[in-house]
């Protein structure tokens, strides 16, 4: 199957060869192809250049994208879409006036997803979750890792990993899977902390090692939940296990966590709405990515991450959705670009590269995704007719995709 895109106004975040991730003043720079076409054969980006080169063999499909703009699918390093029911009476909760932290310790918060998700049958969570998967691969989503972490018993967590699989076998959209069992200590556990720990470490963990059902392990590392110690229990666990950690931390408080994270390795850590100077110099030359989610501050009216300051300061970032029922009941990649733009002072180019490449680098699938790159998936965002692509950001509220290309599939 081969299928010819001509007359593109212009193609972002092109790159001959592919590059890990980008950091500091690398990410100013978006690079563009104007007046391009791009050639896919089956899955694949199979070759683009100027008009001028464009190939004339006999093509499966020939679209026409004149005016058009065309980008890698985002990649959304961060999500929660798997859990049921939401949380509309806590958002009413927050506008009255009870904070993220007054709804939790009522009962609220993570533990009410976790009882809700606890009494739906497999079936019918992995019903509601479909419906926001196909939402935001409408909304130009290419990749998303999704998380575990509403269970909070072995056989919910399992439920949750597998609904997990079944999207991951039933949609053309790159997942992966994180276990996130520290999301919170169930009322069981809640003056039993090792205990908890040690269901996850000896007994969780190996099981969901044993089906094969997570490449990552998370924990909340934040004050009232997942302390320095526990985490670093919890991430050496998932690493004996082949899990890599992409850790919860900075949400609200700095307490050592990420030092410890990129010590222990991390391929991210992400929140970081509270970043110390000591937090930017341990980053500074780590392998470990960080993560903003600008669209749980917009929600939760919480501090963004200062990613000015740590951008000047020569880190990269990446930024995703965050997309889950109490802090961010949204996945979409467009209004985080723009929020990230509005509210953090991102350029465009390096919220497009934070959404993209860095991305991409953060959920571990760079290879493939991220960029226009010869042998990548041919994963695209089409574009409506754009003046140029600072429109992306700048009208948060419009939907400016006209078509979505997944794994060389017209969507
Ligand atoms: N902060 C921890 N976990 C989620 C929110 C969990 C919830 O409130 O359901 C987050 O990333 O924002
Ligand atoms: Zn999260």
């Amino acid at each position: 199957m081969t299928i010819l895109l001509k007359n593109i106004k212009e193609i972002l975040q092109v790159r001959n060869q592919h590059i890990d991730k980008l950091e500091g003043q690398e990410m100013k720079t978006l690079p563009v192809l104007e007046n391009a076409f791009l050639l896919i054969e089956n899955d694949i980006i199979k070759d683009f250049g100027p008009m001028s080169d464009c190939p004339t063999a006999d093509f499966d499909e020939v679209i026409d994208v004149t005016g058009k703009t065309v980008l890698p699918t985002w990649v959304d390093s961060h999500t929660h879409l798997v859990y049921a029911g939401n949380r509309e009476l806590e958002f009413v909760d927050r506008i009255n006036g009870l904070s993220y932290e007054e709804i939790f310790n009522r009962g609220g918060g993570i533990l009410n997803s976790a009882k809700k998700l606890q009494e739906l049958s497999e079936e019918e969570l992995y019903e509601q979750s479909r419906k926001r998967l196909e939402e935001v691969i409408q909304q130009g989503t290419g990749a998303v890792e999704i998380k575990s972490g509403y269970g909070l018993t072995l056989e919910a967590e399992l439920k949750m990993l597998r609904v997990i699989k079944k999207l991951k076998d039933n949609y053309p959209i790159e997942i992966k899977a994180t276990f996130l069992g520290a999301h919170a200590f169930p009322t069981a556990y809640k003056d039993n902390h090792k205990g908890y720990i040690d269901l996850l470490v000896d007994e969780m963990i190996p099981a969901i090692a044993k089906e094969g059902l997570a490449e990552y392990v998370d924990a909340f590392l934040e004050t009232g939940y997942f302390s320095c110690e526990e985490t670093e229990r919890i991430i050496q666990a998932g690493q004996k296990h082949g899990m890599i950690a992409k850790v919860h931390v900075n949400q609200f408080t700095a307490i050592g966590g990420i030092e410890m994270c990129v010590k222990n390795g991390a391929l991210s850590v992400d929140h970081l709405e509270i970043v110390t100077d000591e937090d930017i110099a341990v980053l500074k030359g780590s392998k470990t990515m960080p993560v903003a989610l600008p669209t749980c501050s917009f929600f939760i009216s919480i501090p963004y991450t200062p990613a000015r300051k740590m951008i000047d300061a020569g880190l990269p970032i990446a930024l995703a959705s965050d997309s889950n029922p109490g802090t961010t009941p949204s996945g979409n990649m467009n209004f985080v670009v723009s929020t990230a733009c509005i509210k953090m002072r991102m350029t465009p180019e390096e919220a497009i590269n934070a959404a993209t490449i860095n991305g991409a680098y953060a959920m571990g699938v760079g290879q493939d995704y991220g960029s226009i790159t010869k042998g990548k998936k041919a994963s695209l965002i089409i574009t409506k007719p754009l003046h140029s692509f600072y429109e992306l950001p700048y009208a948060f509220g419009s939907n400016n995709i006209e078509q979505v290309i997944l794994n060389g599939k017209l969507q």
